[in-house]
């Protein structure tokens, strides 16, 4: 059995009904069950700014499906939910990302996980903190680590007072 989280994000449409009905319809499949779901979230748009704001959230799932599998699941119901997609990044109705696997790390051409850009949204890591703080937190630790070894320069100040 796999623990995954996944990210959800849609603003065309009733944006509250699409992020339930994803949700049923994950639920139904055979090998997933979902197991937590955050509080959802309005967001301003990240990216490409001129579309409306999203509703955005979290959910762990306990799943039997290998990745791959899951990929095509989310693919699956981005489709039955009519996701548009008219630009990258732009409007849509669903958006459903994996963002982790276990503790997988997976680089194909179709799956990145970790999710590539999840630690650079708030709009990701806000909803997923609520209900994975276990894991955000070393995550984000390692993630400062990241940004210290790339270009901020944070030294720790030595006091000149006596
Ligand atoms: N972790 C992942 N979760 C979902 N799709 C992924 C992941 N890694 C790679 N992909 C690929 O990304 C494609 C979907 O891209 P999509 O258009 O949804 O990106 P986006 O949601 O607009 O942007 P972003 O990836 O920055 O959230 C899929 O075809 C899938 O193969
Ligand atoms: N607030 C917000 N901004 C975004 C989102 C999203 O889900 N929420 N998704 C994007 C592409 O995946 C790009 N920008």
């Amino acid at each position: 059995m796999h623990t995954a989280y996944l990210g959800l994000g849609s603003n065309m449409g009733d944006r509250e009904l699409q992020l339930v009905e994803a949700i049923k319809l994950l639920n139904e499949v055979e090998g997933i069950e979902v197991t937590q779901e955050s509080p959802i979230y309005e967001t301003k748009p990240i990216g490409y700014t001129e579309q409306p704001d999203f509703l955005n959230m979290c959910i762990e799932i306990s799943t039997e499906l290998e990745s791959s599998e899951l990929l095509k699941v989310c693919m699956m119901v981005e489709q039955q939910l009519h996701r548009v997609r008219v630009e990258r990044w732009g409007p849509r109705t669903i958006d459903i990302d994996i963002l982790l696997y276990d503790q997988s790390v997976i680089q194909s051409p179709d799956l990145e996980v970790p999710h590539p850009r999840m630690t650079e949204r708030a709009f990701v890591m806000v909803p997923l903190n609520d209900i994975a703080s276990n894991v955000v937190e070393p995550i984000s630790k390692k993630y400062i680590w990241e940004l210290l070894l790339n270009d901020e320069q944070v030294v720790k100040y030595k006091s000149e007072r006596n």
